[in-house]
């Protein structure tokens, strides 16, 4: 039998309220067990919890029967105070009844995708729910938890067992009627090569798809004591960069993630750009050079007192400007990471960069490389079926694209990256 598992699915005690989650055949048995009774399904019921004659806490209680629940088993919801003792207590009292255990992280989760009740893009959906930061990456992942490229994969595999029955249909001909096979070989390469083409678009967004995810990278590079770290700070509205006036402070390129009006950026401060003899430092200005050459937008920084930049970013700032009045070129925004003038002006020019680049209003599908990779594996399967030359060679490439838009809903093929999936999740989801 399966074991019944329990777990906190809210956030740490102390908190107004926790929530603990029961999933299994033995789900019910629990409740019946601390509240005495069952409460009626789908609804919060006002249940005291004992164990071993103690009163541990006043709760709301839901039960779902399995297997339209979230799970897909019977599962039980208490709703708690949120003490840490009260907590440990009620916990405690579930994982003491038979049966039951502490859930893994994921382990409702899968239990959902084992049962049916959600696809593997849905899973995904769900861990990128759970870790969204911006409303970009909100909208993206409800999305896929929704569906959405569960069923665009399906719709593919679907039209590739349409062509694919028409090309064994095609095997059948004799040879007196060759002419009708030969058109009807025709009309299939010409489906095949814009099916092929459709799916290059689609592979082709997967980039902005993935941007929206995983934020676009914006490197900050300069001179020493321009004030780049100034102004990521200033940016990231935290004191997160150290600021000193020696130059050569910033070694190591740091990271700070940014909200641009919805979407997700990760602002790298870099080492100043210098010859120098000191190893360390070589060292930052070598990891500064290379997260310029990899960013989506490269800020080039120069100081009002020395108004120089070194490397062609797309975007050049002339920081100090409380300092000196030099005339600015009309490409260049004039800042102040002291006194905060000009940075109303460059989160605007960032936020409409970051919108262009990911138009975060147009839906993408392919927003993880395991899609992507799915995806291109069954445009080349497409164009090979295409080409082929026999019709069996062309059942047989309809066959793997077919079986590459299956891994994509986690119906065929997927056993090597369960785990990987499943361990984004945290214990109680
Ligand atoms: N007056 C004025 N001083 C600034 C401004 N921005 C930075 N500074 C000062 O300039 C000095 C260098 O600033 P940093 O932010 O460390 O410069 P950096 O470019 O990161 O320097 P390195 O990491 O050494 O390359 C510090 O003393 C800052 O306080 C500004 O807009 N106005
Ligand atoms: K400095
Ligand atoms: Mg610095």
């Amino acid at each position: 039998m399966t074991d019944t598992i329990a777990a906190l699915a809210s956030g740490r005690p102390p908190a107004a309220l926790a929530i603990i989650r029961i999933s299994g055949p033995a789900a019910f048995a629990v409740v019946q067990q601390l509240a005495g009774r069952v409460p009626p399904p789908r609804r919060l019921s006002l249940c005291r919890l004992h164990h071993d004659g103690q009163l541990l806490d006043e709760a709301l209680v839901a039960v779902f029967p399995g297997p339209a629940s979230a799970s897909g088993e019977d599962l039980a919801e208490l709703h708690l105070h949120g003490g840490p003792a009260v907590v440990a207590g009620v916990l405690d009292a579930v994982t003491a009844q038979p049966g039951v255990r502490l859930a893994e992280p994921g382990e409702y989760t899968r239990r959902a995708f084992a049962s049916g009740r959600m696809d593997l893009t849905q899973v995904e959906g769900l861990a990128d729910l759970v870790s969204a930061e911006t409303a970009s990456q909100r909208d993206q992942a409800l999305a896929l938890a929704g569906g959405a490229l569960g069923r665009l994969a399906d719709q593919w595999r679907d039209r590739c067992l349409n062509v694919l029955a028409e090309a064994e249909a095609g095997l059948d001909f004799a040879e007196d009627e060759a002419d009708v096979a030969e058109r009807l070989d025709e009309a299939a390469r010409d489906q095949l090569a814009d099916m092929a083409d459709e799916l290059a678009a689609l592979i082709a967004d997967s980039a902005r798809a993935m941007r929206i995810r995983d934020g676009l990278t914006i490197a900050v590079t300069g001179p020493p004591n321009v004030g780049k770290s100034s102004l990521v700070n200033a940016l990231a509205m935290r004191d997160v960069a150290i600021v000193t006036a020696i130059p050569g402070t910033t070694r190591d390129a740091i990271e700070v993630p940014i909200d641009l009006n919805g979407v997700a950026a990760v602002l790298i401060d870099t080492a100043g750009l210098r010859d120098t003899d000191d190893p360390v430092e070589a060292i930052g200005i070598a990891r500064a050079r290379a997260r310029a050459a990899s960013a989506d937008l490269v800020i080039s920084v120069a100081s009002a007192e020395a108004p120089q930049w070194t490397g062609d970013g797309a975007l050049r700032l002339l920081n100090k400007c409380d300092l000196a009045a030099p005339d600015v070129p009309p490409d260049v925004l004039a800042v102040s990471a002291t006194t905060g003038a000009g940075l109303p002006a460059l989160r605007d020019w960032l936020s409409h960069w970051a919108h262009n680049l990911i138009r975060p209003g147009e839906p993408a599908l392919l927003s993880h490389a395991r899609h992507r990779a799915a995806f291109a594996d069954a445009e080349s399967a497409l164009g090979d079926a295409a080409m082929a030359s026999e019709p069996v060679l062309r059942a047989e490439a309809l066959r793997a694209a077919a079986h590459a838009f299956g891994r994509i809903a986690g119906r065929v093929g997927v056993d090597d990256v369960l785990d990987r999936i499943f361990s984004r999740f945290c214990v109680g989801k």
